[in-house]
């Protein structure tokens, strides 16, 4: 059955669906987007899900729905862009991800708190350029309410996976996975779990005033153990079946929690209103007329002469 093209409402809470995670189940589906954006086409269309309680939920699929786009292939502004268009501000992503810690077995959960960045400046990670500059702060990557909110949920977990907070996520450009001396040195820099997609997705959330946090799902312990065998698609599909479906509890307890009136500051925005145009370095008068128009697309009232 088709869904409608058009949602009429604007929708403020979006997954971002990862490795294994495609689609989301137990929801009722009512629209599906197809939004342009000036950085180009979404990775998947937006679809538009409702909570047993009625409220949007808006779900994309990282990579596309057939799992298309390489960890440096996703058309990461679009996919951020296209969400802050339809009114997201609060955005949960899903990521399947290494352990680099013998107490982070594969199926458990982590929400990070922090980043290290070793993608290789390949990836398109800003909307501020050519015509415009803007350095937004990004010392703490993640929101740390959404964070609890997500451990507060951790009962709804099936077969004994924990969630682990606090942890250092190291994102690597990929696609092939690291060596054992890497892994070996992301572990002495202090990593805990390593992925290939947190940049820039985290960054350009930021950039576009949204409240972004990661739930990652190990799915194998990289290679930094000599006497194992090394990580490898099979068996991160594998952990990922399971975690998937964990996945799809924790999203029904979460969401219940989250829409609940007292998070309305989260689904607003609230912490990081209007702080990319406060980040902005370039004079009004210098500022280029494409970049006003591209911009115009995510804040339609700061550049009213665009
Ligand atoms: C299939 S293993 C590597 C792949 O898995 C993770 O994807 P995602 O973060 O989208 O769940 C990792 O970042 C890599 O892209
Ligand atoms: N070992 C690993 N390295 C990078 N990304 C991953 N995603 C899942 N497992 C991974």
């Amino acid at each position: 059955m088709s869904l409608p093209e058009t949602y009429a409402s604007p929708v403020s809470l979006a997954i971002i669906g990862g490795t294994g995670i495609s689609h989301l189940e137990g929801f009722k589906s009512v629209a599906s987007l197809t939004v342009p954006t000036p950085w180009g086409a979404t990775s998947s269309p937006i679809v538009i899900l409702e909570t047993p309680t009625g409220a949007p939920v808006a779900f994309i699929a990282r990579h596309g729905i057939h799992h298309q786009f390489t960890p440096s292939e996703v058309p990461t502004r679009a996919n951020i862009s296209a969400l802050r268009s339809i009114g997201v501000r609060t955005i949960i992503a899903f990521s399947a991800v290494g352990s680099l810690r013998e107490e982070i077995p594969p199926r458990d959960f982590v929400v990070p708190s922090q980043i290290i960045d070793r993608t290789k400046g390949i990836r398109p990670s800003t909307f501020f350029e050519s015509g415009i500059v803007a350095h937004v702060g990004f010392s703490d990557p993640f929101d740390e309410k959404i964070g609890k909110i997500v451990k507060s949920c951790e009962g709804a977990l099936v077969g004994g996976s924990k969630i682990h907070e606090g942890k250092t996520l190291v994102c690597m450009e990929g696609p092939q996975f690291s060596t054992r001396a890497e892994s070996k040195m992301y572990r002495s820099w202090g990593g805990d779990i390593i992925n290939m997609s947190v940049i820039p997705e985290s960054k350009l959330a930021r950039e576009a005033e949204i409240h972004y946090a990661m739930i990652c799902m190990a799915t194998d312990y990289d290679c930094f153990r000599d006497d194992a065998p090394p990580v490898n698609v099979a068996e991160v599909m594998g952990h990922m079946k399971a975690n998937a479906l964990n996945a799809q509890h924790l999203v029904g307890a979460l969401l219940e929690e989250l829409v609940k009136e007292e998070h309305a500051d989260l689904l607003s925005g609230a912490a990081l209103k209007e702080s990319s145009k406060w980040s902005i370095c370039t004079a009004p008068a210098g500022i280029g007329k494409e970049a006003k128009e591209r911009l115009k697309f995510m804040f339609p009232d700061y550049f009213p002469d665009a």
